[in-house]
């Protein structure tokens, strides 16, 4: 199993007390933004706060990002500049809109990267889709470069793009949902939801995450630490499907010795593909409790 991204929690980039405490709340990622959440006054500030934390603190083991603005901004390139230096594990870029955005970003962290002395590749990438054009081009963009680690929905801007607004069903982003899933699974990267933007709306959240991990995404982008158990407890694994995923691949195992192909469990019939899901839920669960699924599967 890759990396788990099922949380990702924005931090202000002008905002140095979130900055330095951002890892503390146990997301898996942290993702420090230089990009709408920071005025265009602050935004050099902000990329200097950044720049200085990431050279400074040490994050432990959860993923670093940040959020530039686009190379189309009188922002973008020295952001770059920066923030390449600085190390974080990747970039997210907003608002992309065609696979030459990819492209150009790569190129730019290509030629830092060497200018820096530092190992090609190292700075992975994130796109993030927020508008009519970026959903029709998803598939190219999740192919335009080898450093994309996942594409992300952002919905405030992406329904602003189509004249609409945020519903609590979520009805006006499920075709863009959709296909920036399709576009990341045929890639083979990964597929991020956007922020729930109301932080005091605990059911609306519950039901977006719940909807979202039905549709397939492997996580959320949040705003705020109170958000993150919340949607940890939704990813994570219930002890009975555990359960009912180690006899699965316990039925699976034994009809495989007796060589049979088709296996019934309880009335249900099993195949490849539920043997597949089974072993993913046990890679979630260990993932995030190994303790607890080792115990049950002895
Ligand atoms: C919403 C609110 C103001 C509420 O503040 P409140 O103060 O009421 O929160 P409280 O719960 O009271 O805070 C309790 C304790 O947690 C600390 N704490 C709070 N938030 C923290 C945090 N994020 N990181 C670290 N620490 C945090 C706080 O400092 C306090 O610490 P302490 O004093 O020590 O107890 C605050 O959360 C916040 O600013 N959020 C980030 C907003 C942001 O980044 N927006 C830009 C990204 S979206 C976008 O751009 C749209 C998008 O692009 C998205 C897409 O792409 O998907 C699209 O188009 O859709
Ligand atoms: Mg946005």
């Amino acid at each position: 199993m890759g990396r788990l991204r099922r949380s990702m929690l924005y931090v202000p980039g002008n905002n140095p007390g979130m900055i330095r405490d951002a890892h503390i709340y146990g997301s898996d990622a942290i993702m420090f933004d230089l990009e709408d959440s920071v005025s265009l006054k602050e935004k050099d500030a902000a990329r200097l706060l950044v720049y200085e934390a990431l050279k400074t603190f040490d994050y432990g083991r959860t993923e670093v990002l940040v959020r530039v603005n686009g190379l189309n901004t009188p922002y973008g390139r020295d952001d770059f500049e920066a923030i390449v230096r600085a190390k974080p594990d990747a970039i997210r870029l907003p608002k992309t809109e065609t696979p030459e955005d990819v492209v150009e970003a790569d190129e730019l962290i290509t030629q830092i990267e060497r200018q820096a002395g530092m190992e090609q590749g190292t700075i992975q990438l994130m796109a993030a889709i927020e508008s009519a054009l970026g959903v029709i081009t998803a598939y190219k963009i999740a192919t335009a470069s080898s450093r994309l680690i996942g594409i992300a929905i952002g919905a405030e801007d992406f329904v602003t793009d189509l004249k609409t607004t945020r519903s609590k069903e979520g009805i006006e982003l499920l075709t863009a949902r959709s296909q920036i899933l399709f576009a990341a699974r045929a890639a083979g990267i990964d597929a991020l939801d956007t922020v729930f933007s109301d932080v005091n709306d605990e059911e609306g959240f519950i039901r977006e995450v719940k909807l979202i991990k039905q549709l397939g995404f492997d996580g959320k982008s949040l705003i705020n630490p109170r958000q993150i158990n919340i949607l940890h407890q939704i990813y994570t694994p219930t002890e009975d499907e555990i359960k009912k995923s180690i006899q699965v691949i316990e039925a699976a195992k034994e009809a495989e010795e007796r060589g049979s192909g088709v296996i019934s469990l309880n009335g249900k019939m099993i195949d490849k593909p539920i043997v597949e899901r089974a072993y993913r839920v046990l890679e979630l669960a260990k993932a995030v409790d190994r303790v607890s699924v080792e115990e049950m599967w002895q």
